[in-house]
């Protein structure tokens, strides 16, 4: 075997589908974590958007990572089985301010479990809070949303795709946790130093790239 061929291992891909209610911000944890940008401005997802996202998990091993993004209203609808076919990772999204996205997430599994239920793998289904930048506002206890985790076996995460808080870190775990690949500490907090870094960068640059207001004097 070459040196090239020994250096160049493929690409593990995974689909992973996201589902949950319309406005829960599935289209925003997408694009903030394949694209590392936010919008403010609402925009339905009609159907189906896709994301792919290359990362390196410990070892060197590369990932891409395929994100579905399905359109909220999609549920009950003929497409949705099909989406969700084939999916190593399904993340269950919902707003933690907006209580029926959290308790509508009872809907969207029992359709996973539909499709799943004859295949021989069972994808990793990930619990994904929303919006912990609005934090005041939250009206789905954490309590529950861990007792959900519990009863179905979910791996738990809370994001804030507006803020990027934590959004890296949990398609990480989640791609780790498909491939069985244990992150250490240092691993997921290293996640963590440099979404902080980034923010810190941010804001600094934001400060000291005003203009001074100019006051004419009359
Ligand atoms: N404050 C805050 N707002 C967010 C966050 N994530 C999304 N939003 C806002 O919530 C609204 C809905 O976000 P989307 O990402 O379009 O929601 P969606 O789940 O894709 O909605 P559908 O396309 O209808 O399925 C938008 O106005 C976003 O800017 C967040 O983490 N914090």
């Amino acid at each position: 075997m070459s040196d090239s061929e020994e250096e160049e291992s493929p690409d593990r891909q995974l689909k992973l589908v996201v589902l949950g209610d319309g406005t829960a911000g599935k289209t925003s944890l997408a694009m903030r974590f394949a694209q590392e940008t936010f919008g403010k401005q609402y925009k339905q997802t009609i159907g189906l958007d896709f994301y792919l996202k290359r990362i390196i998990l410990p070892g060197n091993l590369n990932v891409t990572l395929q994100v579905w993004d399905v359109g909220g209203q999609t549920i009950g609808g003929k497409m949705l089985d099909k989406y969700i076919y084939g999916a190593q990772g399904i993340l269950l999204v919902y707003d933690i301010t907006n209580c029926q996205s959290f308790e509508n997430l009872e809907d969207w599994y029992n359709v996973v479990k539909k499709v799943t239920e004859e295949s021989e793998m069972q994808p990793l289904v990930a619990l994904v809070g929303n919006k912990i930048d609005l934090e005041h506002m939250r009206t789905v206890k954490v309590d529950k949303h861990q007792r959900f985790c519990q009863e179905n076996n979910f791996s738990s995460h809370f994001v804030s795709a507006k803020t990027g808080d934590s959004v890296f870190l949990c398609f990480q775990r989640i791609a780790a946790e498909i491939l069985g690949i244990k992150l250490n500490k240092a691993e997921m907090e290293q996640s963590q130093v440099i979404f902080h870094k980034y923010v810190f960068c941010l804001k600094f640059y934001l400060v000291f790239s005003k203009k001074p207001t100019n006051h004419v004097a009359n």
